[in-house]
């Protein structure tokens, strides 16, 4: 593979052109619009909510402005800065600008100034070549400093065209680069200006059914993941604003890590979560050990917990007495187990199961007492009629120790008492070595691994939401009436979603409304949302939420209990599920993509690869690459699409804490030497990179968590905890944590005691610079192959 070097200056501003000047006037004028498209929808917002109280449907008219014309606020401030990147000069002539979002002109014509990415007219941006140019003469790459235009990167197309502008860019790989060697700021930015063809085409995959992207470290899963969430907004907003996006990740860092990305692209509307957040009103705090989350995570606890679940629907040992009417019952295990075998026959789950149970045992009882008063002693029938036996029913219903019994033989169940029951005491359910493995006295505390088992208890037992039902369908038949009378109103009102959605014919001029696109039921079903929540806030709240799509990242690590719970909020199964089980580090994840999907879609679901590393330069990536050869001789790596010259070092120390001192000194001096910060990423403005005179970029410490306290106490401003705060300069990580993010710089310490995995996802956590320090025995791979130098003892 051909290695880019590292290093690109971006800025031609220093003698200004015409050509610089004219998209310096043009962009003006994107602004212009969008200053003014701001100020209106903030008038029309302050405006609608100073109208005070208002009768029922006037609020649902104004809580639908609110609603809409604050999503496009959000948008227009998340792009500000970073509205445009691109143009594409047409053969058959004219040009179209491509930015973040669609922007139209003001006037009746509606005329596109600004083309969405994500629109099909945009895509040669991104795919056309000198081999196929795709109808495109030039393309151009614009960078800028906020509003400001500092450079411009043409590449040419059309071999046959002999025009230059002056700003061509031989390899089209200046800002490509740029970005890649661009300082880190502790959050992930877009990488929209640049996506590449390979995950271009990722991205805009069709969005029904389950779509498998599978890659090394560094090869832009995350990246492409993302955008493909902001894609499938765009292309299927009605649905997927309604029914949300669910983006699920490794841990809280991640999240924070990633959780600017869609806003920079002005979408707002997706749910971020972990495993341990999947549960409403459940927070994983606790960690299990390896061993128990392994065992929690297999597929079997879901028949053990179906199997605690027939077990608390106990039978008399041998009978219960029951004092009625001044006789005593007798309800013995004969009788009550006919009561439990019809009332599992019905198959539904144990708390809904419960009113049959409770219909049975009144039944039985009744026939017990009409037997007793109401028998014609002569031949043996009833004497008995259908009132009378009612009356008998009536009376034992009233009788609360008809309701003792009922109660212990099938009790009312919570998933968390479920769960924490069958915790505190696993033996005979499971061998006794899992048992051992996972037995804990719950007290409030959950574990990321508790979640799936919380899950499917909820889906065993059913909800006891008979009265929360009955009151949701009433507000429902309420909301119908009156949203029909609103999308009257509507029509009149109309108001646009983006401005150039329309792709496919950017002289079009049509603009959707409610009205043209949902009915009275889906409207009202959208004005549930009276209290303002967004459909991914609502989804947050709501356990059996089925959310119209489903991205997971680092999937390789979810065992198959996890996947049980993100299928059931799959109902469609239409997912982006990316990973590399090279770094898979749970013991409880799934070995293959296959052995994953098979129980849920067969083998109906497509798999994908990307193959190139836009993060590791090639010398650190040799090395990763060095350790997992030995323990797999025929591992494929991703190629680096960078190399920098700068070698990765290992040391040996006899004073930790010192070394990794002086290493951090090192090479926080080297921090933003090379790099600059990405010309025009909106998600890196205001990051802290500059404030105070710190340096831009930044530096992870990976060592093993018994490890921090005394790393931290040697470093300055450097905290050890469970949640990294990733904008500071220095991080302290262990190797679980660093998963998915990316630093300048890495300190790798004690490598010797990571698994393989572990320490290939440490490795490859840099963008520029990679040091190791060790006390102990090193792994084979980084003895040799690494510059040896002399040990830094004190
Ligand atoms: N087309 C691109 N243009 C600019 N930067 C890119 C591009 N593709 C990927 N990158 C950058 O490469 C880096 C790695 O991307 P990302 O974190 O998505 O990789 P990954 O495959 O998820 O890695 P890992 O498996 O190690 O977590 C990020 O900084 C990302 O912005």
């Amino acid at each position: 593979m051909q290695y880019i070097r590292a290093g690109v200056e971006l800025s031609n501003t220093e003698f200004p052109d015409d050509d610089l000047r004219r998209e310096q006037e043009f962009i003006d004028g994107l602004y212009v619009r969008v200053d003014a498209l701001r100020g209106d929808t903030e008038a029309s917002v302050a405006d609608a909510l100073a109208q005070g109280d208002k009768p029922m449907q006037a609020r649902l008219e104004r809580d639908i402005l609110v609603a809409e014309r604050s999503g496009l606020l959000a948008a227009l401030n998340a792009v500000d800065g970073a509205l445009c990147f691109g143009r594409i000069d047409l053969s058959s002539g004219g040009s179209h600008h491509i930015g973040r979002i669609g922007l139209r002109t003001d006037d009746a014509d509606r005329t596109p100034l600004l083309i969405d990415w994500r629109a099909e007219v945009a895509r040669p941006f991104y795919l056309a070549t000198g081999h196929t140019p795709m109808g495109l003469r030039r393309r151009r790459h614009i960078a800028t400093d906020g509003r400001r235009v500092t450079s411009l990167h043409d590449e040419i197309l059309d071999l046959r065209d002999r025009e230059r502008t002056g700003h061509e860019d031989p390899t089209g790989d200046a800002v490509l680069l740029a970005a890649l060697n661009s300082a880190r700021t502790g959050r992930m930015s877009d990488i929209v200006q640049t996506i590449q063809a390979d995950q271009d085409r990722i991205i805009r995959a069709p969005y029904r059914g389950v779509l498998v992207v599978e890659g090394g470290p560094g090869t832009g899963k995350t990246a492409v993941a993302l955008h493909r969430a902001a894609y499938l907004l765009y292309e299927h907003r009605e649905l997927l604003a309604r029914r949300a996006v669910l983006v699920v990740g490794p841990n809280p860092a991640f999240l924070g890590y990633i959780g600017q990305v869609l806003p920079s692209l002005g979408e707002t509307g997706v749910l971020l979560a972990t495993m341990g957040e999947l549960f409403p009103g459940v927070k994983a705090t606790a960690t299990d050990t390896p061993e128990a989350a392994a065992v929690k995570g297999r597929a079997d606890m879901a028949d053990v917990l179906a199997a605690v679940v027939r077990d608390r629907q106990s039978l008399p040992d041998p009978v219960i007495a029951i004092e009625h009417d001044r006789e005593v019952l007798m309800l013995d295990d004969g009788l009550v187990n006919v009561a439990r075998e019809r009332t599992r026959a019905a198959r539904l789950p144990h708390n809904d199961a419960r009113e049959h149970f409770e219909g049975h045992i009144l039944n039985t009882l009744t026939d017990m007492v009409a037997e007793r008063i109401g028998t014609d002693p002569y031949d043996g029938s009833s004497l008995l009629d259908a009132s009378d036996l009612t009356q008998i029913r009536d009376d034992l219903a009233v009788n609360p120790e008809v309701w003792s019994a009922i109660d212990s033989l099938w009790p009312r169940l919570t998933p968390q008492r479920l769960v924490a029951d069958f915790l505190a005491d696993p033996e005979g359910y499971v061998s006794d070595e899992d048992a051992a493995a996972i037995r804990r006295r719950v007290t409030r505390a959950w574990t990321t691994a508790d979640v799936p088992l919380l899950d499917e208890a909820a889906e065993l037992l059913g909800e006891d939401d008979r009265v929360s039902k009955a009151r949701a369908e009433r507000e429902r038949e309420t909301q119908i009436a009156y949203a029909q009378g609103v999308l009257d109103v509507s029509y009149a009102s109309r108001t646009y979603e983006f401005e150039d959605k329309e792709d496919s014919d950017p002289d079009g001029s049509e603009v959707l409304s409610a009205h043209d696109i949902i009915d009275a039921e889906r409207f009202a079903d959208r004005q549930e949302e009276a209290d303002h929540r967004s459909a991914a806030e609502r989804a947050a709240a709501d356990r059996t939420w089925a959310f119209g799509h489903i991205i997971v990242d680092e999937a390789q690590e979810l065992s198959p209990m996890a996947w049980r719970l993100l299928m059931r909020r799959s109902p469609t199964r239409s997912m982006t599920l990316v990973g590399d089980p090279a770094q898979t580090s749970e013991a409880g994840g799934v070995g293959s993509w296959s052995e994953i999907l098979e129980p849920y879609v067969e083998d109906r679901w497509e798999h994908t690869r990307l193959g190139v590393n836009y993060r590791t330069p090639s010398e650190i990536m040799d090395v990763a690459a060095a350790v997992v050869r030995a323990e797999n001789p025929g591992f494929d790596p991703p190629s680096s699409v960078r190399s920098t010259g700068v070698r990765p070092w290992v040391r040996a120390t006899d004073d930790l804490p010192w070394a990794v001192a002086k290493a951090v000194e090192e090479l926080t001096a080297s921090l933003g030497g090379a790099a600059s910060p990405s010309p025009s990423a909106p998600s890196e403005r205001g990051a802290p990179r500059e404030q105070g005179g710190a340096p831009a970029g930044r530096l992870a410490v990976i060592a093993p968590r018994d490890l921090h306290r005394s790393l931290a106490a040697r470093l300055d401003g450097v905290t050890a905890g469970a949640e990294p705060d990733l904008t500071r300069t220095v991080v302290l990580l262990d190797p679980r944590q660093s998963k998915g993010l990316e630093f300048d710089s890495v300190l790798v310490v004690e490598p010797g005691r990571y698994g393989t995995s572990d320490l290939y996802v440490a490795l490859t956590r840099a963008t520029q610079r990679l040091g190791v320090l060790h006390t102990g025995k090193l792994p084979k791979a980084l003895e040799t192959g690494l510059p040896e130098r002399p040990g830094t003892s004190a």
